[in-house]
């Protein structure tokens, strides 16, 4: 064995004098076509392809989207296959990214081909210190495939690739609330016009209370919508949705954004449309939205996380429209058409996959305009409690699918109104010996009450109406008994004016009595 590797030193050394001989000794002009024949030569003995990828390109600061995509696409064979991993913490992501160390190797399958994708890294022998230490390591990936698919990997399979890559990584992000600060803060050294926080809102469709049948549309719809890029391209529509969610305070508007976010792991931007001074600044804010990428990379460079395919985020403008209706008027503030104007025109114009949410508790105060389809898309309405929707928070907050207090308080929500917000309060066990019964008996009796509010605020509304009924009713009486009065003493009196009947034609009163006599034009002047 010993000798065996003696052998195999010496033909090594061998090899690299000769190697050296060649570099010193062959004339520069022959050195070309013998290397470009031995290439030849060794292409008929060795039928596969080989592509890099590097780390870094061009400038060598920014990380190449390529080779993080490929490192997320690897993620999952590589921990299976290879034997030694190499683990990153990626800023951002919720994951930890496991790629193969270097040199290692990895197999993958693609409609039926193999293919190898190994870890390498080059050094240069360069002697010099290195600021940025990674400058000098190169590392790539690099693929090889039999020249036979040339074809099928070029044009089909490497888009597969980055394709999953970019997706892996959108799913495993950290998905953030982003909320816009006032404009005074948007100069300087910090500027910023959204400040951002980890979006970690627990809500889901499958604790949403609401019609089964409602929300299993309304989560179609969504699930449809981030599948139908290529159909929006195809009819010439940019790609996005907007909806509007309308319903008393407290029905589940907010939560039902959450569980939109978070069913389809989109970010959010919420919109404070009293921080925004006018419509130049509301245009600024929400172009930054799709810009933010941009900033995203010059972070990138830095630490040499993964790109985000940031077009994915979704700006989910939540706002209360029943304020911006107050402010329309208002010159300073935002107006109703600007917001219009940039939902139509600019917002199509800036990133793809957006979905934009409105919601107000007063459907019927908004402009038409606003709500017109094509705008809004879909108008979601969320209302009081129904008894499928207490069912989903009775499972949620207390773990039962039945009981015998189902029936009494199916009945009582069928007769009084209570927000899925006030259900939910009265079934919240609130001490740790509080069972089922207990929390149901709460809510039941909650519902009595409420029943019983309500009676007594429509009894309240009957007197106020009976009682206004009878003012007006009694101030007809004395007008008509003063009309008669006047008419008795017009009467009695004797026929001073010859004008009089003209007067009584004209069916006018005496000046000064009622203003319904400018309709007519009449007057009686000096009487
Ligand atoms: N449909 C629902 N399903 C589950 N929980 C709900 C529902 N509606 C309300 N809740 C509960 O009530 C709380 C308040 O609801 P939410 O903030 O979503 O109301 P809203 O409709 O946005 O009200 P507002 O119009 O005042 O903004 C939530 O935190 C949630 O726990
Ligand atoms: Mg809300």
């Amino acid at each position: 064995m010993a000798e065996m590797m003696t052998q195999v030193g010496s033909a090594i050394a061998g090899l690299m004098v000769a190697y050296a001989m060649f570099q010193n000794y062959f004339p520069y002009e022959l050195r070309g076509p013998i290397k470009r024949y031995t290439q030849k030569f060794i292409s008929l003995l060795y039928p596969y392809i080989q592509i890099t990828f590097p780390e870094y390109q061009g400038d060598g600061f920014e990380r190449s989207k390529a080779f993080a995509a490929i490192e997320r696409y690897l993620n999952a064979t590589s921990t299976k296959q290879a034997k030694r991993l190499q683990a990153n913490v990626i800023r951002d992501s919720e994951a930890i990214v496991l790629s193969m160390a270097d040199h290692e190797e990895v197999t993958d399958e693609y409609e039926g081909v193999k293919l190898w994708w190994a870890s390498t890294q080059t050094t240069p022998n360069r002697q010099s210190i290195s600021f940025y230490p990674r400058e000098d390591e190169k590392r790539y990936f690099k693929l090889t495939f039999h020249k036979r698919y040339r074809d099928m990997i070029t044009n089909n399979y490497l888009k597969h690739v980055l394709d999953e890559g970019k997706a892996i990584t959108v799913r495993e992000r950290r998905r953030k609330l982003y909320t816009n600060n006032k404009s005074e803060g948007w100069h300087g050294y910090r500027r910023s016009m959204w400040s951002h926080v980890i979006f970690e809102h627990p809500a889901s469709f499958d604790t949403l209370a609401m019609d089964p049948g409602k929300k299993q549309e309304i989560i179609d719809d969504l699930i449809n919508f981030t599948r139908s890029k290529d159909y929006y391209a195809k009819i010439g529509k940019a790609w996005k949705r907007g909806y509007l969610l309308y319903g008393p305070p407290g029905t589940g508007k907010s939560t039902m954004i959450a569980a939109m976010a978070n069913l389809l792991k989109y970010d959010v931007y919420d919109l404070e449309l009293t921080a925004v001074k006018d419509n130049t600044e509301l245009r600024k804010l929400l172009i930054d939205t799709a810009s933010k990428s941009i900033e995203k990379k010059k972070a990138d460079k830095k630490d040499g996380e993964n790109g985000k395919k940031k077009d994915e985020e979704k700006d989910e403008v939540k706002e209360k429209l029943n304020k911006l209706e107050e402010e329309k008027n208002k010159t300073s503030q935002v107006t109703l058409s600007g917001l219009l104007n940039f939902i139509d025109g600019l917002w199509s114009a800036c990133g793809s996959e957006r979905i934009i949410v409105f919601t107000t508790n007063y459907i019927e105060k908004l402009d038409p305009a606003l709500i017109r389809r094509g705008r809004m898309d879909k108008h979601i309405e969320l209302s009081y409690c129904g008894f499928e929707a207490f069912k989903v928070l009775a499972k949620n907050y207390l773990d039962i699918d039945s009981h015998e207090l189902f029936a009494t308080v199916r009945r009582q929500l069928e007769e009084t109104k209570m927000t899925p917000a006030d259900v939910a309060e009265n079934l919240m066990p609130k001490s740790g010996s509080d069972d089922e019964e207990i929390c149901l008996r709460r809510l039941i009796k909650a519902l009595e009450e409420a029943k019983e509010e309500e009676k007594r605020k429509a009894e309240e509304e009957e007197k106020r109406k009976a009682e206004e009924e009878e003012k007006q009713k009694a101030e007809k009486l004395a007008k008509e008994e003063e009309e008669r009065k006047k008419k008795e003493t017009e009467n009695g009196a004797d026929h001073q004016s010859d004008s009089k009947h003209e007067k009584l034609e004209n069916g006018v009163k005496e000046n000064g009595e009622a203003d319904e006599n400018l309709e007519n034009g009449v007057k009686e002047n000096g009487k």
